[in-house]
């Protein structure tokens, strides 16, 4: 029962907002219940009280004791120094969910006391109007109800997708990261159309509605992409001119390594900060 749950994020950034206000809308957490908290930045904290109606507090009074569920959602290189400060102001019942980018179960594990519960989280900023493709892997110690209620809070911010840990790598390449990219692309159609002399804004809702009517046929039909893109193109027609141009120039290739890359660096995360333990 998520309405009688208290979160608090530890970090007030993009991330952070975005998942507070798909929690917000669905209405299923009550604004009093979630608590936000940040190093440094007083104005980002009153901003996050005065839109969401959320308790926003500074870090040395964050009420530990009321906490079900402590997000932590600063960057990868604050999990060390975080997890050791909350150690030893967390009880055995409090659940720890890392949105961190890289940062292993076992990371937190390691550094919290003892089978203390633990879920590694990877949502996208979509949280915001509650259309994330989010991950969730459990960590050793992750009870079954804490578990299932925490899968209902991340789809107040839109799918959720149960993984192995050892696909998180690739599913923050795609997911995590993945509105990057589609933003870049829409950018890129939006510069094209304002070149051939359509108006700015008129260009950015063409490419963005032909963006989301694709993708909103991908999940509704049951073609493939492939399928999908054979009813498109008609024997030496536009799209087979725009296929051909996208082929040679690689694009293909580009978005592979796009995805590849981000998953590489989520990997080299983990790596990096594992070399702090030993
Ligand atoms: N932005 C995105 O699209 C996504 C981000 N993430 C993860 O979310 C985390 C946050 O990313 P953003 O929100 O984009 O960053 P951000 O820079 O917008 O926000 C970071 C926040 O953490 C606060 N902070 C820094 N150190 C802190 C500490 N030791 N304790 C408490 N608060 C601290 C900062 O004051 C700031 O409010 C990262 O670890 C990232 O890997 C995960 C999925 C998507
Ligand atoms: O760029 C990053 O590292 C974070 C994680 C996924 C999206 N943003």
């Amino acid at each position: 029962m998520l309405k009688h749950k208290t979160i608090a994020f530890l970090g007030a950034g993009n991330m952070a907002e975005a998942m507070i206000s798909g929690m917000i809308q669905t209405g299923k957490v009550p604004a009093k219940q979630i608590i936000v908290t940040n190093r440094c930045n007083q104005n980002r904290l009153n901003l996050m009280k005065e839109k969401y109606g959320v308790k926003a507090v500074p870090m040395n009074e964050l009420p530990y004791e009321e906490i079900d569920f402590l997000i932590l959602a600063m960057k990868p290189k604050g999990a060390e120094e975080t997890l050791s400060t909350v150690k030893s102001l967390l009880n055995s019942k409090q659940v720890v969910i890392s949105v961190l980018a890289g940062i292993t179960t076992s990371y937190m594990e390691e550094r919290l006391n003892p089978g203390q519960e633990v879920i590694r989280v990877m949502p996208n900023t979509s949280s915001m109007i509650q259309e994330s493709a989010t991950a969730m892997s459990l960590g050793t110690y992750a009870k079954d109800q804490n578990a299932e209620d925490v899968k209902e809070l991340l789809e107040c911010m839109g799918k959720v997708y149960v993984i192995e840990e050892d696909q998180m790598d690739i599913f923050t390449g795609i997911a995590g990261s993945g509105p990057a990219y589609f933003y870049y692309l829409m950018e890129q159609m939006e510069k094209i159309g304002k070149v051939s002399g359509m108006d700015n804004e008129m260009a950015r809702k063409i490419a963005a509605q032909t963006v989301y009517g694709a993708a909103k046929m991908i999940m509704e039909k049951e073609e493939t992409p492939a399928e999908l893109i054979d009813n498109i193109v008609s024997p030496n027609g536009t799209t087979a001119a725009g296929l051909e141009a996208l082929k040679k120039h690689n694009g293909g290739e580009a978005i592979s390594q796009a995805v590849n890359n981000a998953a590489k660096r989520s990997k080299e995360i983990s790596e990096e900060l594992e070399g702090v333990l030993v």
